[in-house]
């Protein structure tokens, strides 16, 4: 195992140490779950409990979890990047003190959990100071999952706070700003040598070398003020309330697309993959006529059609049964429309997978890298032109009992440690019949979420 664990120093709201610590054994976590008080029912409640420094978000319709603080901090790195977490998270579980008076998906020990896009296998960018994977227990978790909600303290056994509602009270909170005048310029690619990298794509699966390739692009934001991560969830979870708001590890968006959740025995996955744009203003009409015209191109269907068979091909050796939907829904997103696909199976107990073993036999789908996989994850080192970090790869949380949720971290954008500097993602799988001055227009309608929630559209 090489996870590398950085214990929590004694911060009084649970700040991370930031420091690494190779030989230093961490103390058994003791955690605590009690029920509190039903939180207000509007979107960004839990968004609202966040301090402003480090904030951890899993928020989905105003349900879901919120962390804040480090007890623990597991970073691993390269291709054991899942494999040597889910180690290191079971052996903190083996020597963790633990009451749960709730008893409910997300109570109890939760980590949150980012992993980069690549392991970190080859290439430039990959020079093992940045791990290519981060767990992170949080001092705090505030969960909520209908009505009701609970608060959960995590700490090392030498520095064990007083539990319950004192925690919330004991956080600094400072008042969310706002990033003030945000510009936007282009990223490692410029936009409008983008669309070779697609013909190139393009080319490449016309001659055979592979069926589709996702190809994605980088825009830069900067912003007058330090950008407040608050600010951003609050918008996102408002504006984007379909869509699963995360936060993790500098990491924040708003995903559409659940990797998996494995709850009780039961795996569920939403597959996208086939975009139509949704213009500002479009009537529910022309909105439903878009959703006709998505549902029946070929192009979109077979990029579709790729991306589910992908996961139902992961899924498959853990799984005992499996429903695949013969067709795709269209999902209406306020900036675009996807075709759709909720894949639902269970769970093998022989097999004795976490969400966390799952999403790493998932990652990547056809829908963020290609098919088939290697070579497109070769075509994507080799044309694509800029560090896709932990852009696309699987974000969200694991608790004691392996089960979880992981979306794919689109829609997103990495908060620079110069913290007015953000980079914003996007990407659009290729087929042969792709259009490249289509896909960057399909591009632009994808940033739309984040530069939106940066008050930068
Ligand atoms: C790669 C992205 O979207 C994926 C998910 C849904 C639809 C996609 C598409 O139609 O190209 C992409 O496969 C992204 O948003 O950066």
């Amino acid at each position: 195992m090489s996870a590398t664990p950085h214990p929590a120093p004694v911060p009084p709201s649970g700040a991370s140490s930031g420091s690494r610590s190779h030989a230093i054994e961490p103390q058994p976590l003791v955690v605590r779950t009690t029920r509190i008080d039903p939180l207000p029912a509007d979107l960004t409640a839990l968004v609202d409990l966040l301090p402003d420094t480090r904030p951890l978000t899993w928020v989905r319709r105003g349900d879901g979890l919120v962390g804040w603080g480090e007890a623990l901090r597991l970073d691993t790195f390269g291709p054991g990047r899942f494999a040597d977490a889910e180690a290191a998270w079971r052996a903190t579980l083996a020597r963790a003190v633990v009451r749960d008076e709730v008893g409910l998906p997300g109570t109890g020990p939760v980590a949150f959990g980012t992993f980069a896009f690549d392991d970190g296998g080859t290439g430039d960018h990959f020079d093992g100071a940045r791990p290519e994977g981060s767990l992170v227990v949080p001092r705090v978790v505030v969960g909520r999952r209908g009505d009701v909600s609970w608060m959960t303290t995590i700490a090392p056994a030498d520095q064990l706070d007083a539990p319950g509602p004192a925690a919330l009270a004991r956080t600094v909170r400072e008042p969310v700003t706002d990033p003030g005048r945000v510009t936007l310029a282009d990223g490692a690619v410029a936009a409008r040598d983008w669309p070779a990298v697609v013909a190139e794509g393009v080319e490449r699966i016309q001659a055979g070398e592979l069926e589709k390739v996702v190809l994605a692009r980088e825009v830069l934001a900067t912003a007058e003020r330090p950008v407040d991560p608050r600010w951003v969830l609050r918008r996102l979870a408002d504006g984007y309330s379909s869509c699963w708001t995360f936060s993790v590890g500098g990491m924040v968006g708003a995903t559409p697309e659940l990797l998996v959740r494995s709850e009780k025995g039961l795996v569920t996955s939403r597959v996208l993959a086939g975009t139509i744009r949704r213009e500002p203003g479009m009537s529910d009409d022309d909105a439903l006529l878009h959703a006709a015209q998505l549902a029946r191109s070929s192009k979109d269907l077979e990029e579709h059609e790729f991306a589910v068979s992908s996961v139902a091909h992961a899924l498959e050796p853990f799984c005992s049964s499996m429903n695949v939907p013969d067709a795709p829904f269209v999902l209406h997103l306020p900036n675009v429309m996807h075709l759709a696909s909720d894949v639902t199976a269970v769970l093998d107990p022989g097999a004795r997978a976490s969400s966390l073993t799952l999403a790493a036999a998932l990652h990547p789908s056809a829908a963020v890298c290609g098919t088939p996989t290697v070579a497109a994850r070769d075509l994507i080192r080799e044309i694509e032109g800029m560090d896709r970090a932990r852009y696309a790869g699987p974000v969200g949380w694991v608790g004691a009992d392996g089960d979880g949720e992981w979306g794919i971290a689109l829609r997103s954008a990495e908060l620079g440690d110069d913290p007015r500097h953000v980079r914003l993602f996007a990407g659009c799988g290729i087929v042969a019949a792709s259009d490249p001055q289509a896909e960057l227009a399909e591009s632009e309608a994808k940033l739309v979420p984040m530069s939106w929630a940066l008050g930068a559209a």
